[in-house]
Formats: structure tokens, C-alpha cells, sequence
């Protein structure tokens, strides 16, 4: 099942910057191990934002809440998910 999601982080200024350095480093190597396993397919900067477009290919709604809010950024996050399915004039065999 794939998933688009947007992420936008609001960190809060009063945040002591060392423990938005930690957040930060946990959050990407949290997501580079699902990047790495496939579950997290995608991930682009919005131009000027803190925030990113992602795509998720996961098993269940469940696994995708799982995996959403076990993200060290998740407390300080709007997220927005988006249900993806194939379209049907795409051209691109590996969609599903
Ligand atoms: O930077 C972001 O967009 C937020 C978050 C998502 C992955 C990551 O490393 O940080």
C-alpha cells in the first residue's frame, strides 16, 4: 500500500539546541533505516520549508501509523497522509 505523507516540523524555539540536535540525528537515522528496508520509498525537501513530501510503502493503515509515530520528530510534526493507488495510464511497470 502506498501513501503519500507530508511532514511539516515545528520545533519549538525555546528547545534547547542540544536536544534538537539529538531529535535531528535519531530522526534520520530512523529514517534511513526504513529508506534502507523500502518502507519509506521517498523523500523530497519542500523548496524553502522545513517540511518534506514522502512516499510510504507499507503493509496496513496500522503499519503507516506505526511507523509515523515512532519518528523521534513525530511530537514536533503536522503530518498528512494521502492513499495512493496506480493509475491507470502509467506507464511505470514497477507502481503498484
Ligand atoms: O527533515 C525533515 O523533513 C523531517 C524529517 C524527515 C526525515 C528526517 O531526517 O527528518
Amino acid at each position: 500500500m502506498l501513501f503519500q505523507v507530508r511532514m511539516d516540523v515545528h520545533i519549538p524555539a525555546d528547545l534547547p539546541a542540544e536536544v534538537a540536535n539529538d531529535i535531528k540525528a535519531r530522526e534520520k537515522a530512523y529514517s534511513q533505516e526504513l529508506q534502507r528496508s523500502g518502507k519509506w520509498r521517498h523523500i523530497w525537501r519542500v523548496a524553502g520549508e522545513y517540511a518534506n513530501y514522502s512516499i510510504f510503502d507499507v503493509d496496513s493503515n496500522e503499519e503507516l501509523h506505526q511507523l509515523l509515530t515512532g519518528l523521534p520528530l513525530f511530537p514536533h510534526m503536522r503530518i498528512a497522509v494521502t492513499p495512493l493507488c496506480r493509475h491507470p495510464s502509467s506507464v511505470r511497470d514497477g507502481d503498484a
